[in-house]
């Protein structure tokens, strides 16, 4: 399968500040492709880049084999985009949002009907065709942005945070449905701060952190090389962390727990040190997840 979108060395400049610092990767026809990373990591503005709405300061970048500092405008027409916020017009219903928003693609007046009706039924929104904006619920005005994003009919779809704030039911829909457009052979580019979002969506995956990518890959891949298949978690108190040190076991503070991440089964590396610490503390053992990963790689500390 080829290339959607190729970067090398891409970077961003805002005067002094690096917010994309060289960063290449490529997104592979048909797949499902994650940017993670921290508040600040630089994900919004390479999504901007991507869709031709904000120049790079250096480096490549081409989508669909087209480079986006000289063809915009036919990368844009093949592009859809959801963005971080909700900004569908307050003043008209469900329907007409979509055929005002197929008005700037320059799509037929009787082609934007039949498709704002066909995209209302495959977002489960038939029955708000006639309601305002705001009468709709969260879930509801999301699902409404992401069918206005298909009005062109785009190879490409790119999701700044697809179900920011919504509550589960909401956002298992927007996951069926995003499964089912990367079932058609659509490509999705997403970021999301919801890391169980990421690792069942995603086909690969980036982490961000400083403008930098730190790492590149399948979830699962990525997990079992950065944080190994277990981790037995034991609550920290002196006695527990002596034991371990003293055991040579290297370990991670996490709060008011010691992290020891393993590539066995937890209990054959260490059940004699485990037996120990139990006696001093709880512990527990559990399977590594990406946001072991994300927290182990772009560390604790909050962002601004
Ligand atoms: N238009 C701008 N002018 C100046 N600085 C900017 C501009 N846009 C973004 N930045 C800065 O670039 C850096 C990267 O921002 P960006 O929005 O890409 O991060 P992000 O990973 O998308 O974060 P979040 O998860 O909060 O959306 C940040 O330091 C941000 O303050």
């Amino acid at each position: 399968m080829g290339d959607i979108i190729a970067a090398h060395d891409l970077e961003k400049r805002f005067g002094d500040l690096i917010a994309v610092d060289r960063v290449s990767f490529r997104v592979r026809e048909g797949e499902v492709f994650g940017f993670l990373g921290p508040n600040g990591a630089g994900k919004t503005t390479t999504m901007k880049m991507i869709q031709c709405i904000s120049p790079k300061s250096g480096g490549n970048l081409e989508v669909f084999g087209m480079d986006v500092d000289t063809h915009p405008r036919e990368i844009k027409s093949r592009i859809g985009v959801v963005p971080q916020e909700n900004n569908l017009d307050p003043d008209f219903t469900a329907y007409r949002n979509l055929l005002v928003y197929a008005r700037y693609f320059g799509i037929p007046k009787s082609v934007a009907e039949e498709r704002a009706e066909s995209l209302l039924g495959f977002m489960h929104l038939e029955e708000k065709r006639d309601v305002l904006i705001e009468k709709l619920s969260g879930g509801m005005k999301r699902r409404l942005i992401i069918a206005r994003a298909l009005v062109n009919e785009p190879e490409l779809l790119i999701l700044d945070e697809p179900t920011i704030g919504l509550d589960p039911q909401a956002r298992h829909l927007i996951w069926e449905t995003l499964r089912g457009l990367r079932a058609e052979g659509n490509t999705l580019v997403l970021t999301t701060h919801y890391l169980d979002e990421a690792e069942r969506l995603c086909d690969r995956l980036v982490i961000m952190d400083h403008g930098k990518i730190l790492v590149e890959g399948a979830p699962a891949d990525i997990v079992s090389e950065y944080a190994g298949n277990e981790v037995i978690e034991v609550e920290r108190t002196e006695k527990t962390a002596t034991l371990l040190d003293e055991f040579g076991v290297a370990y991670d503070l996490a709060g008011d727990l010691l992290q020891i991440f393993t590539d066995h089964r937890a209990d054959d590396l260490a059940g004699e040190l485990l037996d120990l610490c139990r006696h001093e503390a709880a512990v527990t053992v559990r399977p590594a997840t990406l946001e072991d990963v994300f927290l182990r790689l772009t560390g604790r500390s909050l962002r601004e």
